[in-house]
């Protein structure tokens, strides 16, 4: 079967968009399809898949399945790029809700990029500042859920940063299995003036990615629970800025919205089993 694909970045997470409203490629075969389409130098190459499949009460359903295979319940850039791609290609109006299996998304095509409305965010299910033991190292960290599971551990601004040490760290972290039972995406944070540099190694993909939308509000929130920063708040991934907003709507409940780049790299097509 001839596949057709858009290749799609937020800030560098990139991603691999098919239009499957019509199921023509079974939903249950995105797990092994991912495996084989995301591995770079052997395939097209990409952080995950995200089919964009029917919805009863929304325009449209982002079904994401991480480079490995497994299902990321939310993703920030990922849900920028479905969103400018459902719009691109006729799903959607410009304002437009789509939904995925954290609960539906609203998101907007604006002439910066795309800003997509995550709803509400709990405080009260933030762990805050536990210290863990990783390797012989204490490790002080927060972590939360924003759709999938975020660590986030600030790092002195001044520190050396060795992203192999922080690999070995963070895959260590990732299978602390009975801290993490969903295992964690891990997030490192540094202040610089009034924005945050974040590196995240994400579930899912097993490297660090460019940028990570869900990573970003994961930082800036806690940054601003640690009286760092107050919204919105600019998160420098490397591949680019997010911009989060948030505002405290009643006690501990945050309604948080994300702002960023989105776009198509190429398309193609692709012959599949
Ligand atoms: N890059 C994403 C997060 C994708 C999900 C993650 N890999 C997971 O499975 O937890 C983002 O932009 O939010």
């Amino acid at each position: 079967m001839e596949l057709k694909f858009s290749k799609m970045n937020g800030n560098g997470n990139d991603f691999i968009v098919i239009n499957n409203m019509d199921l023509s490629v079974d939903p249950a075969y995105m797990g092994s399809l991912a495996r084989q389409l995301c591995k770079r130098r052997f395939s097209i190459g990409a952080d995950g898949l995200i089919s964009i499949e029917p919805s009863k009460d929304a325009h449209f359903t982002m079904h994401l399945v991480n480079s490995d295979g497994s299902l990321a319940e939310m993703c920030g850039n990922g849900a920028r790029c479905a969103a400018l791609y459902a719009f691109k290609m006729g799903i959607a109006p410009r304002n437009m809700t789509f939904s995925t299996p954290a609960g539906n998304i609203e998101a907007s095509i604006t002439p910066n990029g795309v800003s997509i409305s995550m709803g509400r965010l709990s405080l009260e299910g933030v762990t805050q500042e536990q210290s863990m033991t990783v390797e012989g190292q204490n490790i002080v960290y927060w972590h939360l859920t924003v759709g999938v599971p975020h660590t986030v551990i600030f790092l002195p601004t001044s520190a050396p940063q060795s992203k192999e040490a922080l690999r070995e760290l963070s895959i260590a972290i990732q299978g602390d299995i009975k801290r993490f039972p969903h295992s964690t995406n891990v997030n490192y944070v540094k202040l610089y003036k009034d924005s945050l540099h974040t590196l995240t190694f994400e579930r899912g993909v097993g490297d660090f990615t460019l940028s990570c939308g869900t990573g970003s509000i994961a930082s800036a929130v806690v940054a601003w629970l640690r009286g760092m920063v107050k919204p919105p708040v600019k998160v420098q991934n490397p591949g680019g800025v997010n911009l989060v907003h948030f505002k405290e709507i009643q006690k501990n409940l945050l309604k948080v919205s994300l702002e960023g780049p989105a776009e198509f790299s190429f398309e193609g097509v692709v012959t599949i089993e």
